[in-house]
């Protein structure tokens, strides 16, 4: 079930190093959100504090609170393993685990989660609806049991949305998740973004402006001072806002490819 994520004066840091600072964001259910911003200014590591992936990179540390529908997700004993299965993510290289077919790959979180072992056609049944959900079904139904790293990049980027799926979380997280693919791969992808968001809350971090115009509803912008300084949270509006009457203008510039 897609749920809200209210994110109130989160700070970020690697160590000493403050990556980002106070920000604030409401990200609506059932809806795209947008993340763009010049390079370095904070996105993906913003995206990481958003399921407790920061805290995994050593140094890793968070100030601030996230919440998803009211539950605090930093909360005095809330199991960071648990957040991160409710709260799914896709990366920018397509990553399906190298050994595992294609169907194991859809599979692997729910073996690796499930309470009780599901039934083998129960499985089937969540693997097949995954797979079509992901646009990928009628590409691989007859390649199931072969590696899912055969695939081409752009069915593997689809493989890993089914395996985020398969679990039923509530967010997608996605890291620039067209950024290795080419331009039909990238088309399927951002279609088949359009169709989950149906069914989930979902955020993407984008270098592409087009992309991020194409797909979201709401778009962030983000930017920093100077390099090294905190990315901070400059703006975030509906994306038609954003694009063609930003209220701020370090976005205007941005957007219109003036910096960055
Ligand atoms: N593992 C890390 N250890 C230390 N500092 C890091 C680490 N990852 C990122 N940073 C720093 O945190 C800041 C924000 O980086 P981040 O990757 O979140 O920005 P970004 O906006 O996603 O950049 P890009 O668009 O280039 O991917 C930068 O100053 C970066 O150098």
């Amino acid at each position: 079930m897609a749920k809200r994520i209210d994110v109130s004066g989160l700070t970020a840091y690697y160590g000493a190093h403050k990556a980002i600072e106070d920000i604030t964001l409401h990200v609506e259910p059932q809806a795209v959100t947008a993340f763009i911003g010049p390079s370095g200014c904070g996105k993906s590591t913003f995206l990481r504090t958003l399921n407790r992936m920061h805290e995994v990179t050593p140094g890793g540390r968070v100030e601030g609170k996230v919440l998803l529908d009211n539950e605090d997700l930093y909360g005095p004993g809330v199991d960071p393993v648990a957040v991160r299965r409710t709260i799914g993510m896709v990366f920018q290289r397509p990553n399906p685990f190298p050994t595992m077919s294609v169907y194991e790959n859809v599979a692997s979180g729910l073996r690796l989660y499930g309470g009780r072992r599901m039934r083998k056609s129960e499985l089937d049944a969540v693997v097949e609806k995954n797979l079509r959900d992901a646009n990928l079904w009628n590409e691989v139904k007859d390649r199931l049991h072969k590696p899912g790293s055969g695939l081409s990049g752009g069915q593997q980027q689809r493989l890993c949305i089914a395996r985020a799926t398969a679990v039923s979380p509530d967010v997608l997280l996605m890291d620039e998740p067209c950024s290795a693919l080419d331009p039909i791969s990238t088309l399927a992808i951002e279609d088949l973004i359009s169709k989950l968001k149906a069914s989930y809350t979902i955020v993407i971090v984008t270098h592409n402006m087009q992309q991020a115009a194409r797909v979201s509803d709401r778009t962030a912008f983000f930017n920093l001072a100077e390099v090294g300084d905190p990315g901070r949270l400059i703006e975030v509006d509906a994306t038609a806002k954003i694009f063609s009457n930003p209220s701020v203008s370090a976005t205007e510039d941005y957007i219109s490819g003036r910096f960055g």
